[in-house]
């Protein structure tokens, strides 16, 4: 709907009222941070001059450190404030380029009057306290989203409003001008999407508040119950979704919810950094990141060698010639579903009667207190108890063991010899801690006998203290060995579950496991099991700091992984996302990773929403990759137009790099900013490395690069995962590359990354995925 000219004109007039209210605001504080930078320099400068040190007496120091603290209260006061008001500085300097972005009209029940609602990234008002601009998040501003002009409703924390909402009005406005302005109906205009996703991709996500859609607006804005699932085309605005949802938590909880009380769990740290520009754009602190792989490593790092995801995926991709290659697929499949779960619940259990595996208690090479003598303890202990808190009474029992043993070594050689010679260092240290128990004076310290024997105490607990410590970790629990033990004879299954189906493959995969294991590296299909087994017997530390953690591309994690999870953060509430299509890890098996949520919260407490438009690519690109996959016509492309994708069969790998790099100039030319090369492996992203980097400027990515910047390079399928290019280039989608079933999603995964163009080339016979497309959605070249 065309706005009228004088209508316009008002609103440009209304523009420039609230930007100058905008811009005095900004003066006003631009004059506070200086006040505040130079009180906060003073404070820090003459903070000795300004407390009252006196530490003669017992009064006077109480008197230091009350006044230390005062000082310390003052100065923590100024730099929040200092803080706080460039975070607004921040948003309104923001605000005076484009002030708003969004209007409705509302009248609510009742009323005679309509309210003309003015929507941005903050709320406004002016000195009398009238909002001039909402928050997106505030609770009326769900109508812009949601909202058809006619009757409408929206949820406040107080209840239900009606009323109706009678007009719906978009703008762009930039550097305070409106350069459009349109009235629209049903959803959020198309106008205005097709302005914004018709932009270059950028090396960072950006923010979609002025255009989030009603299905996604209702996953940000649910409060529904503990686990939100949210299953999405790829392109659909997961991430996004999932990162105004942190957003609008931070607004809808503020003074009770803080940034990092929210952790995101994101699959490389690459994406980390492609995400972390959002929500400091919504002037809001960034949420926790962290990536699986990290917390296994904080977790089990030091038992083993880890491997990480992406080794393991370049063996699954390039290993198929290894006579050891479907035994450990068979392993890696099997070892983190559910069933394997099962398997290790009913082992654990097992251990609760047999079976459990400890290490000598040991100082230096002497054998304090054996592993059997532990062994006995532990099972001597009602079997009615947890593992878990057997496990602490044992400790608290080696712990007076320990105590015992140390009364029986003081009268050693190797006691006398040390009290020799201790330096002065210690044996201050030791008259110290004598003092503290006021077990002596410094008079009978003349007593030669008890000075002996102090120092002899002193000098074994010192000695001790490390098994002490030890003992109160649990490491005298042979985690490794436990987890071992369930390979090292493949028959060894059959004591606690003679009924369960172990793979086809159960003897290979023992033998695989034990060689590693012996070797000192897990794999990683192993880790989480592991983890999940040491865990449950040692107890779990869990983080209650966290109240919401976002999993995203959870397609990819295994059932192990969610418990673990679940339990590492019990009073969190989870939002996951994903897409069965691109779960490209070879564990993933059809639906089986979103089935088993419910289980672990319960059905009530599961809410599932579907996102089936696709945003990121043109029309021509989501016609094409929706044929690439099963079920793919449920995918909606969003009304975008582009130039179809193409496809070029070359002679040889000279010709290939050869087309390559001029497709990559003349995408350049055409004005294309990030461009893809987008290959299988890291392998054959060096191969294609090699022959095109002479030809053109392009930049390899590897697993452990933590950003891109703009320009081409060359990327594994497997890291591209989640992050989107202008242009994309499939280094070689032949039969030989692309010709699995297995690999289909992974094929699928790399076209989806496009948003403006997709060019696919290949050497010999093409993949057979290509053939499935109907040829008018692609164009041949030659
Ligand atoms: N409502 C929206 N308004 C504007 N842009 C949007 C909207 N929803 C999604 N997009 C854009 O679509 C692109 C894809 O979004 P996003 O990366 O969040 O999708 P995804 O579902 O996580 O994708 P994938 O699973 O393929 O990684 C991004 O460029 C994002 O900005």
């Amino acid at each position: 709907m065309s706005v009228t000219q004088q209508e316009w004109q008002k609103e440009q007039e209304r523009v420039g009222r609230v930007t100058a209210e905008i811009g005095k605001r900004m003066d006003d504080l631009q004059q506070r941070v200086s006040g505040l930078k130079s009180e906060i320099v003073n404070i820090r400068k003459n903070f000795w001059d300004d407390v009252t040190v006196n530490v003669d007496e017992p009064h006077e120091t109480v008197e230091t450190a009350v006044s230390v603290k005062q000082q310390a209260e003052v100065l923590a006061e100024r730099e929040r404030s200092f803080r706080h008001a460039n975070k607004e500085l921040s948003i309104l300097s923001r605000m005076r380029k484009s002030p708003w972005f969004g209007r409705i009209d509302f009248r609510e029940d009742g009323e005679q009057e309509t309210e003309k609602i003015y929507l941005g990234i903050a709320s406004f008002r002016d000195e009398n306290d009238e909002f001039l601009v909402y928050d997106w998040r505030a609770p009326i501003s769900s109508l812009y989203y949601d909202g058809t002009p006619g009757t409408v409703r929206y949820e406040t924390p107080g209840g239900t409003v009606t009323g109706t909402l009678e007009l719906k009005r978009q703008y762009i406005i930039r550097n305070g001008k409106i350069i459009s302005l349109f009235d629209t109906g049903v959803t959020i205009g198309d106008e205005l999407l097709q302005e914004v996703l018709g932009k270059h991709a950028d090396a960072q996500m950006k923010s979609i508040v002025a255009t989030i859609q009603k299905e996604q607006n209702r996953i940000i804005r649910s409060e529904g119950p503990r686990l939100l699932i949210v299953q999405g085309a790829a392109g659909s605005g997961k991430t996004s979704t999932a990162l105004q949802r942190v957003a609008w938590l931070l607004y809808r909880y503020r003074g009770s919810l803080t940034a990092d009380q929210i952790m995101l769990f994101s699959p490389n740290p690459m994406f980390n950094s492609y995400v972390s520009t959002v929500l400091p754009e919504l002037g809001e602190e960034n949420m926790q990141q962290t990536t699986f792989q990290e917390l296994l490593e904080k977790r089990i790092g030091n038992m083993y060698e880890l491997e990480d995801p992406f080794t393991q995926m370049e063996y699954v991709l390039t290993s198929m010639d290894d006579p050891e290659y479907s035994a450990r697929i068979e392993g890696i499949q099997y070892k983190t579903s559910t069933s394997f779960m099962n398997l290790i619940d009913q082992y654990i259990a097992y251990l609760g009667q047999d079976g459990m595996l400890f290490h000598d208690l040991k100082l230096e090479d002497e054998v304090l207190i054996p592993a059997d003598y532990i062994r006995h303890q532990f099972y001597s202990l009602p079997a009615s108890l947890t593992i878990h808190d057997r496990m602490s009474l044992l400790a608290e029992r080696l712990l007076e063991d320990l105590k015992e043993r140390a009364r029986l070594e003081r009268s050693k050689p190797w006691v006398e010899e040390e009290i020799q010679y201790l330096d002065r260092h210690t044996l201050v240290r030791a008259y110290q801690t004598l003092q503290k128990q006021k077990r002596f004076t410094m008079t009978t310290f003349d007593d030669f006998e008890r000075e002996r024997e102090f120092l002899a105490a002193f000098v074994v607990h010192e000695r001790f203290r490390p098994l002490r410590q030890s003992v109160k970790r649990l490491e005298f629990v042979d985690i490794a060995g436990i987890y071992r033990q369930l390979f090292a004879d493949p028959d060894y299954v059959a004591r606690f579950a003679p009924e369960i189906r172990l793979p086809d493959n159960w003897k290979t995969i023992c033998a695989q496991t034990v060689e590693r294991l012996d070797r000192g590296k897990l794999s990683c299909e192993d880790a989480t099991p592991l983890l999940y087994l040491k865990e449950q017997i040692e107890g779990l530390e869990t983080d209650n700091t966290i109240r919401h953690v976002f999993i995203d591309e959870a397609q990819d994690y295994s059932p192990f992984q969610f418990a673990f999870v679940k339990r590492l953060y019990p009073r969190a509430r989870m939002t996951v996302l994903g897409d069965f299509n691109q779960a490209i890890f070879a564990h993933a098996t059809d639906g089986d990773v979103f089935q088993a949520l419910p289980d672990l919260f319960g059905t009530d407490e599961v809410e599932t929403f579907v996102l089936t438009r696709s945003y990121r690519s043109t029309r021509q690109i989501v016609e094409f990759t929706r044929q690439l996959i099963a079920g793919g016509e449920a995918i909606e492309p969003f009304n975008r137009e582009g130039p179809k994708p193409t496809l070029t069969q070359v002679a040889d790998c000279n010709e290939l790099a050869k087309r390559i790099a001029g497709r990559i100039r003349s995408l350049q030319d055409a004005g294309h900013q990030t461009i893809a090369v987008i290959c299988k492996t890291a392998r054959e992203s060096r191969e294609a490395y090699e022959v095109l980097k002479e030809q053109v400027p392009i930049r390899l990515i590897g697993k452990d690069s933590v950003s891109f910047e703009k320009g081409a390079l060359i990327i594994p399928a497997y890291l591209a995962k989640g992050i989107e290019f202008d242009a994309v280039i499939i280094f070689n989608a032949s039969e030989g590359v692309y010709g699995k079933e297995s690999e289909r999603k992974l094929f699928y995964t790399a076209c989806t990354r496009a948003m403006h163009e997709l060019h696919i080339y290949w050497i010999g016979n093409r993949s057979p995925f290509l053939a499935q497309v109907s040829p008018d959605l692609y164009v041949i070249e030659k």
